[in-house]
């Protein structure tokens, strides 16, 4: 593996000039430093915004141990994980650029969160785990919440079960009754709880029954299954997108590694948190406190793109992962370039139209089909994008499904998360759907929840319109989304 460092504006602009798979190989000195120090103590955190090079440190760091292990000797593995499988394939195609020797690439193994704790449970039990689809739980806690005459839907009932009670590993009715509930906004009296604990116990129980496990108890399951076995699995393990992992899923590794120096490596940016997660990570015995660095200059996104897209977030500091808030302080990037161009379309037809326009200019000017992205909150919205692209001569594929050749990719903001382009068209950016009511719990119901949701929608926003190395193009039709900000 070679490696030099891009130490200024002018070797960056170098940089970034080059295919998109160099610039993996440029690392900025501080990036250098924390990614090859010698060794850390224990767990050791790296945080920052959009593009500040995160992911790239954590494959640097990842190389860097897999190859310390294959100069010492036949034993030990890196586990290389993050939350999304399309993240974790991504990641690994970048791995092997990056590492030559193959002696070392066999050192490590890279998966997403749920296949390691699919493949935990299925090697411990020899049975392959039937899962259960998001929509199908949904709609089953929707019935249990009807059944129980209780005043909460399926989505709070659902929530409870998987952000009180499986994130704090609870087994019991009485420890759920002594439970603080962080995160939660709505107060559950002794008698109330004790019935939500009955509705809790019951579906988990009809689920067991039907053999169907979701990926959280998978999670949960492998954890307590690598506890019972006398050594880890794993000499260490780095975590990128650690932000969004669930408290089960950081149960799971930190019993994948044994406590000690270099066993934790996580990268992550709170403001980008797209999943529910509330996580404490010193009350899951991993401390980063003294071994947290912070990265602030963005290698991907222009100023202009910065200066337009923070303020989608709306001014809120994050909860960091090591419980200090993150208010992106510093965070700027080198390189300048056009503001985001923002249209107000009469309506969807004119929007589909306009965006196919775009595209066209795009590619006109050179620019490669799939160094382009079109990103939507909602299903509907991709599939008519590709519909329109499609009769207009541009080749389009899903975001997210594998098919990157010659094709513009088109698809959701969930999907388009650690991802880059060169150019993005962020559509359907309007009031109503940004943030979407039937995403959103009801102010009556949970208040605290509701805020979480919209920062979540905010975050949401706000890492589709970051995916853009040069150029950004939103657009909506009625009035805007109130989460964007108004073009200076
Ligand atoms: N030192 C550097 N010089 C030039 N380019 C760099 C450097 N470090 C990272 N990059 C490039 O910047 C882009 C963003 O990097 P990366 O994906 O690692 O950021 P990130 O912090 O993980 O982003 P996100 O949080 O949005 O997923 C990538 O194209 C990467 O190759």
């Amino acid at each position: 593996m070679s490696t030099s460092a891009a130490a200024g504006p002018d070797e960056l602009g170098d940089a970034r000039s080059r295919p998109f798979v160099v610039w993996r190989t440029f690392l900025h000195p501080e990036q250098h430093r924390i990614a090859y120090r010698g060794s850390y103590s224990g767990p050791a955190q790296v945080s920052g915004g959009p593009g500040t090079g995160k992911t790239t440190i954590a494959l640097h760091r990842a190389a860097h141990l897999a190859h310390r292990l294959a100069a010492h000797g036949p034993g030990g593995t890196v586990l290389l994980t993050t939350y999304a499988r399309n993240l974790a394939e991504a990641l690994d195609r970048q791995l092997a650029l990056l590492v030559g020797d193959e002696r070392a690439y066999r050192r490590v193994e890279v998966s997403g969160i749920d296949r390691l704790a699919m493949r935990t449970v299925r090697s411990a039990l020899g049975l392959y785990p039937q899962t259960v689809s998001r929509p199908d739980l949904e709609r089953a806690w929707d019935a249990a919440a009807r059944r129980s005459g209780l005043p909460y839907g399926g989505g709070f009932l659902l929530r409870e079960w998987e952000q009180v009670v499986l994130a704090q590993d609870i087994r019991d009715e009485e420890a759920y009754l002594a439970c603080a509930r962080p995160g939660r906004g709505t107060r559950l009296p002794r008698g109330r709880r004790a019935a939500v604990w009955r509705v809790i116990a019951e579906e988990t129980g009809r689920l067991r029954a039907a053999g169907r496990w979701t990926y959280l108890q998978l999670a949960d399951e492998a954890a307590r299954l690598l506890r019972e076995r006398a050594a880890p699995p794993y000499r260490h393990v780095v975590v990128d997108e650690a932000q969004d992992l669930h408290p089960a899923q950081w149960r799971l590794l930190r019993t994948a590694v044994a406590p000690g120096p270099d066993d934790l490596f996580l990268t992550g940016d709170p403001h980008q948190r797209i999943h529910d997660h509330r996580v404490s990570l010193s009350s899951l015995g991993i401390e980063v406190r003294g071994r947290s660095h912070r990265v602030r200059i963005s290698y991907r996104t222009t100023q202009e793109i910065l200066d337009w897209a923070v303020p989608i977030l709306g001014g809120a500091s994050a909860a960091g992962l090591d419980g200090a808030d993150d208010d992106l302080e510093g965070y700027r990037s080198p390189v300048r370039g056009d503001r985001p161009a923002v249209l107000r379309a009469a309506d969807a037809a004119t929007e589909m139209a306009a965006l196919a326009g775009q595209v066209r200019v795009w590619l006109d000017s050179g620019v490669e089909p799939s160094a382009i992205a079109v990103i939507t909150r909602f299903f509907g919205m991709a599939r008519a994008a590709r519909e329109t692209l499609t009769a207009a001569g541009v080749p389009t594929a899903f975001l997210g499904g594998g098919d990157e050749r010659d094709t513009v990719q088109v698809g959701l903001m969930h999907k388009a998360k650690g991802l880059e382009f060169r150019c993005v068209a962020v559509v359907g950016a309007s009031a109503g759907l940004v943030p979407h009511p039937s995403v959103l719990t009801a102010e009556d119901e949970d208040p605290v929840t509701r805020a979480l949701d919209l920062q979540r929608e905010r975050s949401l926003l706000f890492v589709a319109c970051t995916r853009a190395r040069d150029r950004l193009y939103v657009s909506y039709t009625g009035d805007p989304s109130p989460f964007l900000p108004a073009v200076p």
